[in-house]
């Protein structure tokens, strides 16, 4: 990110209603210029509403969004250049080549067939496409279908970019190759913001903003975030015999928080040393107890169950 905080979004108080139903409800928050902005949440949580008014697609219910200070209700025209939206729907035409599709993107941004021309071949570049650009859409693997996308998201070089999981049902290594573009991105000045379900993408992120039922539930960075929600690091505890039922039992009865189960392991948070060594010495050919740092996936479950935030 670079080094700078200057607020390119304000959100405050936003409430968006679909009838008597809010599907944002009260929101508020800042992005600041240069930054990897994630935007995360359980699917129906209210993202893709609050990017849709971000970008003046829907109008607040009430509330103010401004984009570069701007109201976007009022502004729409005069911000449209400055935003690029890649929704989780919209990604190519797959009768078109890849030019033909870079070049209409180009052209709903009135872009010059020159300028279009220059840009693309930059955006080429910066995306490393090897294919035939004369291709069509529909015979390239996903992987690729999707970069192109993100290259006709970036063609008229706008200064906020919205993502809204770009990288849903992609392989591991585009998830890669796409996150270092972001993040080249992101040093080059331009502002991201990005919805995803995989935790270690949002561990890139500089900042985080986690939305349940139209309410933010957490936002920080990743670090306070974990600082936060786990001033104790959590417990791993890796089953030897198959009595993971009933210890969790008794974990329960003694309020030790289970945060998840992996197949055979538990992770606990642990607030009462003491009960939980009692029950550790009781169990200690069933169970082997490792620390382990708190990650992101830690903190959101936490967030999920305390609903309105950490205390
Ligand atoms: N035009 C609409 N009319 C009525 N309800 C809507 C409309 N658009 C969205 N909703 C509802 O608002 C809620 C939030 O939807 P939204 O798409 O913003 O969630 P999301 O967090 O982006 O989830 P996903 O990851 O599934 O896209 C959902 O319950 C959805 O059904």
């Amino acid at each position: 990110m670079t080094n700078n905080n200057e607020n390119i979004i304000e959100v405050n108080n936003l409430t968006i209603a679909f009838g008597s139903f809010k599907a944002v409800d009260g929101i508020s928050f800042d992005v600041k210029k240069g930054e990897i902005f994630g935007f995360l949440g359980a699917n129906g949580a209210g993202k893709t509403t609050t990017i849709r008014t971000i970008c003046g697609i829907l109008n607040p219910s009430s509330g103010t969004v401004k984009v570069n200070g701007k109201d976007v209700s009022s502004s729409t025209a005069v911000l449209k250049p400055f935003i690029s939206y890649m929704s989780q729907k919209f990604t190519l035409y797959p009768d078109l080549t890849i030019k033909e599709n870079i070049y209409f993107a180009g052209s709903l941004y009135n872009m010059s067939k020159n300028k279009i021309e220059q840009r693309a071949k930059e955006i080429f570049k910066f995306i490393n496409l090897e294919s035939d650009t004369d291709s069509l859409v529909k015979n390239l693997p996903g992987g690729i279908k999707q970069m192109i996308a993100l290259g006709a998201t970036l063609l008229h070089d706008p200064e906020i970019v919205f993502l809204d999981e770009p990288t849903a049902g992609t392989s591991p290594s585009t998830r890669e190759d796409f996150w270092k573009l972001i993040k080249l991105l992101a040093q080059n000045g331009k502002t991201i913001f990005v919805t995803t379900h995989y935790m270690d993408e949002a561990e890139y992120c500089n900042r985080i903003v986690l939305m349940e039922r139209g309410k933010i539930i957490a936002f920080d960075t990743p670090e306070n975030l974990k600082k936060t929600f786990f001033p104790r690091a959590p417990k791993q505890l890796v089953f030897k015999q198959p009595k993971q039922a009933e210890v969790r039992q008794e974990f329960y009865k003694e309020k030790i928080g289970v945060l998840a189960v992996f197949g055979n392991d538990l992770r606990v948070e642990v607030e009462d040393e003491e009960k939980f060594e009692i029950l550790q010495k009781k169990y200690k050919d069933v169970f082997e107890t490792n620390e382990s740092a708190p990650t992101l996936e830690d903190v959101f479950l936490k967030a999920l169950r305390q609903k309105g935030g950490p205390e």
